[in-house]
């Protein structure tokens, strides 16, 4: 059955306490951090710590996702022969580009196949978060089937622009409808930038309304704290439920009279309109709402 990506949790690779936690903190998805939450000289330690939790912790059905650091740095490669063999459900690539991806690709397949593991087992999830990133996302997605879904890093790409970067956000619109657009038209998931300020509650909810409103399909959290107002954000209100309801419901009566458009409440219903109730419906079945 398909699952739920709203929320995907980072927490440093280097915190055993959190790690322990990370299968009973709701989050539909947790990204064990090994790149900048973690300092160079705790790299290792944190590669050992990451490695041990993926293999012995019950996540109860969580995503596991281990970002790696980067390649080009001392620690990439290490990072991916360590974590791979013991079965991450995937792994987030930073800054990605599409030689990024199709070297992480390349390596997996080689551990996949020396360590016995289903070919293609482990996915990868890149993290946009440049400018060459952003322009280049669909090349980037098309560089491995084992993309599954993209994460947009705010913090990062505006500073590579030079950019401010504000509680508004006005200056990521166009980088969020972009991954949006893009992610829709490969059938993967579009999860949106962490909002790092934990205690302003309000400002949080009015991101996530922002991103799901762009076509974002999920959110990035870095406390635990942010996962229940995302899947509550990303649910369907009782509101639309009801209303994809009735739209189903009169869509079948007016099969049966043969109809392909017809009125409901005085507003046509075509097929984009029954496409959406459909997907309403989908949603909330998904999110145990019906
Ligand atoms: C911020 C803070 C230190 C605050 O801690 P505090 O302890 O003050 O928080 P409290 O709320 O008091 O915690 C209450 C209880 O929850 C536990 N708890 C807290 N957070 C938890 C968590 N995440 N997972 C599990 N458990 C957690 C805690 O241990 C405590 O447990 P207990 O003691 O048992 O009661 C903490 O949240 C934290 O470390 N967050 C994750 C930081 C991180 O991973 N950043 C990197 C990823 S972003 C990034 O990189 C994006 C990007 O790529 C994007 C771009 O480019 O734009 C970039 O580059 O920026
Ligand atoms: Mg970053």
């Amino acid at each position: 059955m398909e699952s739920l990506r709203r929320s995907m949790l980072f927490m440093p690779g280097n915190n055993p306490g959190m790690l322990q936690n990370a299968g009973i903190l709701g989050a539909d998805s947790v990204i064990l951090d090994l790149e900048d939450a973690v300092s160079i000289n705790e790299k290792d330690a944190a590669r050992i710590l990451v490695r041990n939790a993926v293999k012995d912790i019950d996540f109860y059905g969580t995503e596991v996702v281990v970002r790696v650091n980067p390649l080009s740095t001392d620690f990439g490669l290490e990072d991916i022969k360590e974590i791979a063999p013991v079965k991450p459900d995937a792994l987030m690539v930073t800054k990605a580009t599409e030689e990024d991806v199709r070297t992480v690709s390349d390596i997996l397949t080689r551990i996949e196949k020396e360590e016995g593991l289903e070919q293609k087992s482990i996915k990868i999830f890149p993290l946009i978060e440049t400018a060459y990133g952003l322009e280049h996302i669909h090349t980037i997605i098309e560089s491995s089937d084992r993309v599954i879904g993209i994460l947009l890093g705010a913090e990062d790409l505006t500073a590579d622009l030079g950019i401010k970067r504000t509680r508004d956000g006005e200056e990521i619109f166009y980088a969020r409808s972009k991954v949006a657009a893009a992610c829709k038209a490969h059938g993967i998931a579009a999860i949106d930038t962490p909002f790092s300020d934990m205690d302003d509650v309000e400002g949080f909810c009015r991101d996530v309304e922002k991103a799901k409103s762009l076509g974002l399909t999920g959110k990035a959290a870095i406390n635990p704290r942010q996962v229940e107002p995302i899947h509550e954000i990303f649910a369907p209100s009782q509101e639309e439920i009801t209303h994809a309801q009735r739209v189903i419901q009169a869509m079948e009566q007016a099969k049966k009279e043969g109809k392909g458009v017809f009125s409901l409440d005085g507003k046509m219903v075509d097929a984009p309109i029954i496409a959406r109730a459909e997907t309403t419906i989908k949603k909330a079945k998904l999110a145990g709402l019906l």
